[in-house]
């Protein structure tokens, strides 16, 4: 391994023992296949030491020169508590020497354990994930869910082999290189066959958020380091300020992190700004232990969106230099080109809009993939932590506690599963009807429930020290990974065809933005076709109004395609496809929190600052992000028909059912609402370009100044003037009702917001209750298994009886048959 450049603190301990470099194979490959679609495999468990072995508290602070580390590391690795199968990369054994401190002290009884690959200090993060969580990736690309945890006492490494450090990055950030790569080259490699069957085009959204003390955070809530990059014009504002977000639970959706911001991305380098954005507000403390000790367990998660866009005309977006509007951001070239800036394509696009009409209700797969990075169990022994330190650590020492308790009680299910050979149905169908699985006794265990579940791919990364004060820590650590390792997971693949995802959405509004483009320049044209003979006829009498009228008009035609356009190149930019370069870095970001959706310009514009002419566009989108915001339906992995969570309907009283179902209708009410403003102002601008609107007032002598001067008044130019009136109180009107739209939907927004509270918060009393009954149930059927106990003994006391009674019975008859004998 390479080692950091704050590395030092760590080598203060003067029992670390280092182990030596060891090597393991992952079980990546699927085990069985359970369906068409999906496979069951036990989840991954890897191993990996910790390089610096840290085993005590650092007790001067100050840092060991850095010339000392080779030969502690050589002292090291003769004293290594753990030491690898020199032919097996994927055992691990208890060094000879740590004898003496186990009970037995029989070094031919010295623990040895096996796992998918155990990983020595020698072998870099690039390694470990190769050839461990590559696959993971690689089928979250594919639509499984996936999820990578570290897991393992506080400084074994858990953050570095995660998040990385600036030498070496960790997993985190080389899984998301991997997926860009994959979308990229799947992509690329479906374009160049010659069917371009099997194409997908691909949506990409991350979040990132931390359990801290129990309290579940938004770790990308604050505007981003980098303003320009990542301004939100989606700060909703029926969203609290405050980053403490809560967990949902959806009847559909299962666990929902509500309130969490999640940003759309289009490379790399946008998920990096984010993660680093989220990694500088991470809680991060100085222990005893660790110097950068983190303080929360940390969830970052990429979701997928995708779906096959193998018919003609679509992906490729390619909408030329702009068309009408000029200086448009252009997109990759594509024969399939949609819209072409020469009206010729019009009726050609009209053709393809149908089919695409028809191929967006085409299925859209869903996978998540979970990067975990937990905080570590600690001991105040070695800590030494007090006051807020000493607290955070028993939250953290907690959720670890039930997390192992969850992982206890899915491993002998699965156990259970394996022997009554039910291959076919996951762990958590297997479970007796009254079995419980503690996971909402942890945010924690809540949170990870889809992915431990059943329907995910896991691999869990299990860090431990080689130190010998830790060996009891890595006893621990590496029981929890034998035990995870049994878990068996049934991941599918989730596709989702009839609800509303945001990848959906967007290439409808896409479709929409392009037949309203097509509108625009048909318009134009017969406007311009229809003003040709006056133009003919009148230049010699009014030539300067003629030919600026005529600009005018045109500059307003293109600056409505432009506004469209531009929107188009802003959407379809979002949408990772063939061939196509995306991203035009930082032009355009899309904040999406869990309950809506938009898009900010480059230049921080907002839709407010939009010209009025795309207030229809606007509007368009503002449907999608209510649309979005009232079925939110995509911000969560557990979105299959058979995710436990749907189990989660029968907490639902009668009365909270009718709630939701009251919010649906209040969601069509405002759907519908949003459709007849749109259509109102629909009708309002197409009366404005029937009537050749657009009369500029230009400086130096344009059409106002001819109008306003009563001496050059002629009917014409009343004519225009009546327009330009009309054009200002259409706007005006325009402007009233997207202010009464704005103040409805904000009402709207609001009333749903407190539906859902009171929702959220019935939930969690049913949950408490459940949790009584539980409890009480398990206390009954304790009680009946004592009476029961007690039934059998007194059954037992009775045959006793009986067969005594029965034995004087026959020793009666003899005695006195003996005697009626004697008397013979
Ligand atoms: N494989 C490694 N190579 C080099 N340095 C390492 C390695 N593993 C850990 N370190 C260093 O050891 C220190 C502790 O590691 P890290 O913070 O990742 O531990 P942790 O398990 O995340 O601890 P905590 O649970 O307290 O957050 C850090 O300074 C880190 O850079």
């Amino acid at each position: 391994m390479i080692l950091p450049s704050d590395y030092e603190t760590a080598l203060d301990s003067v029992d670390a023992a280092a182990a030596s470099a060891s090597a393991s194979a992952s079980a990546t490959a699927p085990s069985s296949s359970s369906d068409g679609r999906g496979f069951a495999r036990e989840t991954a468990a890897t191993m990996r030491r910790h390089t610096s072995g840290l085993a005590t508290p650092s007790k001067s602070g100050s840092p060991r020169p850095r010339e000392g580390y080779q030969q502690q590391q050589q002292q090291q690795q003769a004293t290594s508590s753990w030491q690898t199968h020199p032919s097996d990369p994927r055992r691990i054994t208890q060094s000879d020497h740590t004898a003496s401190h186990t009970s037995h002290r029989d070094p031919g009884r010295m623990a040895d354990y096996s796992f998918d690959r155990v990983y020595g200090q020698a072998e870099s993060t690039s390694t470990l994930y190769d050839e461990s969580v590559r696959g993971v990736v690689g089928s979250f690309v594919d639509g499984y869910h996936g999820s990578v945890f570290a897991y393992g006492q506080t400084n074994s490494g858990k953050t570095h082999t995660m998040t990385g450090s600036a030498a070496e990055a960790g997993v985190v950030r080389l899984a998301v290189r991997d997926v860009f790569h994959r979308i990229r080259s799947q992509s690329t490699a479906a374009a160049a066959s010659a069917t371009n069957d099997g194409s997908r085009e691909y949506l990409v959204r991350v979040s990132y958020l931390e359990i801290y003390n129990e309290q579940i955070y938004d770790l990308l809530s604050q505007p981003s380091p980098s303003p320009s990059k990542f301004k939100s014009s989606l700060q909703h504002h029926h969203l609290p300020p405050s980053t403490s977000v809560r967990i949902f639970e959806s009847r559909t959706e299962g666990v929902v992190v509500r309130g969490l911001r999640e940003e759309i991305v289009t490379c790399p380098e946008d998920v990096f700004a984010l993660l680093d954005a989220g990694d500088a507000r991470r809680r991060v403390g100085c222990t005893g232990m660790n110097k950068t000790s983190s303080r929360s367990h940390s969830v970052f998660r990429l979701v997928l969106e995708s779906r096959a866009s193998s018919s003609k005309g679509e992906g490729g977006g390619g909408l030329g230099a702009g068309g009408g509007g000029g200086g448009v951001p252009s997109l990759a070239p594509s024969s399939n080109s949609s819209i072409n800036s020469d009206s010729d394509s019009v009726t050609t696009c009209g053709t393809q809009h149908s089919h695409h009409g028809a191929s967006i209700r085409g299925p859209v797969r869903i996978s998540s993939l979970s990067l975990v990075d937990l905080a570590g169990s600690e001991s105040v022994k070695y800590t030494g932590s007090t006051g807020v330190r000493q607290k955070e650590g028993q939250y953290i020492n907690k959720s670890l506690l039930t997390l192992g308790h969850v992982v206890h009680k899915l491993s002998e299910m699965s156990l259970r599963e394996k022997v009554g050979g039910a291959s076919s149905s996951s762990a958590l169908s297997m479970m007796a009807p009254n079995e419980h699985i503690p996971y909402r006794d942890s945010k924690l265990t809540r949170l990870l429930q889809p992915s431990l579940g059943g329907n995910a791919q896991v691999c869990i990364i299990c860090n431990i020290s080689p130190a010998l004060s830790n060996l009891e820590e890595s006893h621990n650590t590496l029981k929890f990974a034998m035990r995870a390792k049994k878990i068996r997971q049934h991941a599918r693949i989730t596709e989702v065809a009839d609800e509303k995802t945001l990848l959906r959405s967007y290439r409808e509004e896409i479709e929409e933005l392009k037949r309203q483009l097509r509108e625009a320049r048909k318009t134009s044209a017969e406007i311009q076709h229809s003003q040709q003979p006056r133009h003919h006829g009148q230049v010699d009498q009014t030539p300067k109004i003629a030919v600026e009228y005529s600009s005018s008009s045109d500059d307003e035609d293109q600056d409505d395609t432009h506004v469209l356009v531009s929107a188009i190149a802003n959407l379809e930019s979002l949408i990772l496809k063939a061939g196509a370069k995306s991203t035009q870095k930082g032009t355009t970001t899309t904040v999406r929190s869990n309950s809506s959706t938009a898009t900010t310009s480059e230049d921080g514009n907002d839709e407010s600052s939009l010209p009025s002419r795309a207030l229809d566009a606007a509007l368009m989108r503002a449907e999608s992000e209510v649309a979005s915001f009232v079925k939110p339906k995509i911000s969560s992995p557990a979105v299959t028909n058979d995710s436990p969570a749907t189990n989660k309907t029968s907490l639902m009283t009668p009365a909270t059912t009718q709630r939701v179902e009251e919010s649906d209708e209040d969601d069509h009410l405002l759907l519908e609402e949003l459709h007849r403003i749109q259509d109102m102002l629909g009708a309002v601008m197409k009366k404005k370009r029937k009537g050749g609107g657009g009369v500029k007032s230009t400086p130096g002598g344009g059409p106002g100044n001819h109008i306003n001067n009563p001496e050059s008044r002629t009917p014409e130019r009343d004519t225009e003037m009546e327009q330009l009136r009309m054009q200002l109180q259409e706007q005006e009107v325009a402007s009233t009702m997207r202010k009464a739209d704005s103040s409805f939907l904000q009402g709207q927004l609001n009333v749903k917001d407190g539906i859902l509270k009171e929702v959220s918060v019935l939930l969690e009393a049913l949950e408490k209750r459940q949790l009584a009954l539980e409890t009480e149930n398990k206390q009954l059927r304790e009680d009946l298994a004592g009476a029961a106990n007690m039934i059998e003994e007194a059954d037992a006391a009775r045959l006793i009886l009986e067969q005594r009674l029965s034995e004087r019975d026959i020793e009666l008859v003899e005695k006195r048959d003996g005697v009626y004998d004697n008397s013979e």
